[in-house]
């Protein structure tokens, strides 16, 4: 983080419809939501509920049809033109142009921060693309992909990161090594972080907090706090308060599900 300070993420009766005057849909109905700085919330829900929706007005590209969102006392917009925040979407959207390098290093330049071969080398090591370095996109698989687009988020050091299915392409094992390895890097600068996943046991295993949301427009159904220690450790992972957070989240989840939804894991 550059300031040092964790800012909370306010969301104050915001709603975002989509689409023209008259035929409408409420995509996100009026939400208040406050996530606390340095935390690590994650959103569930039923597929086409809202969920990118709402990360996507986190973020700022998305404006709220109406109320306002904060973090500390900017702006979305604010944060994202001074490079405080980075995003990790499922479709990756990396420079094609640029090689697994080039794109890690430009999550660094564009968040302002100076050359670090070594930081970056750190990060592709980290995510499993060691020895792809000198590859480009098209090179690459959809998992590698997303692995390089997480890498080159964290590379920019934000104070907020949000995440959008990152590891919707990847294999179950690599998840898994994923899933262990990548929270400190998050953690250890104290950044803020919201999750969006189908995964509830991924929710459970990464996040402090798990927000529910209703098939669309999406409110929120449950507000679950994950008591678990923060070192998700192998034996936290088999313990039966993991299991029982797991079960309250799914059955959350099967309460307010669409008819098109997905199963609750
Ligand atoms: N730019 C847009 N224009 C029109 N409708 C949109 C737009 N973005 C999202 N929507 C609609 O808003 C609703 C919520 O979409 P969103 O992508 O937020 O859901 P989601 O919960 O993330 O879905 P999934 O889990 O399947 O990824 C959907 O009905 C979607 O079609």
């Amino acid at each position: 983080m550059t300031s040092g300070v964790q800012q909370d993420i306010t969301l104050q009766g915001v709603t975002k419809s989509f689409g023209a005057p008259g035929r409408q849909i409420e995509a996100v109905a009026p939400t208040d939501l406050v996530l606390q700085g340095g935390s690590m919330t994650a959103l569930v829900g039923p597929s086409g509920c809202g969920k990118s929706t709402l990360l996507r007005l986190i973020s700022g590209l998305e404006v709220p049809t109406r109320g306002q969102i904060r973090i500390g006392t900017e702006t979305p917009d604010q944060l994202r033109r001074r490079a405080g925040l980075a995003v990790a979407f499922q479709d990756a959207a990396l420079l094609p142009w640029r090689t697994v390098t080039g794109n890690v290093a430009l999550g660094r330049s564009l968040a302002h921060r100076p050359r670090d071969r070594a930081a970056v080398a750190e990060l592709i090591r980290l995510v499993g693309l060691s020895g792809f370095e000198r590859h480009r996109p098209a090179e690459l698989s959809g998992g590698m992909r997303q692995r390089a687009a997480i890498a080159r988020a964290l590379a920019g050091l934000p104070e907020l990161l949000l995440l959008d299915e990152p590891f919707g392409a990847v294999d179950e094992l690599t998840r898994d090594r994923l899933n262990t390895e990548l929270p400190p890097l998050w953690e250890a600068r104290g950044a803020t972080a919201v999750l969006v996943t189908h995964s509830v046991t991924e929710a459970v295993r990464l996040s402090d907090r798990i927000i529910v949301l209703t098939p669309r427009p999406a409110r929120v159904a449950a507000d679950i706090a994950v008591t678990l220690a923060r070192t998700r450790t192998a034996e936290v992972l088999a313990s039966d308060a993991f299991r029982a957070i797991c079960a309250q989240v799914s059955q959350a989840l099967r309460l307010h599900q669409a008819s098109e939804g997905i199963p609750a894991q």
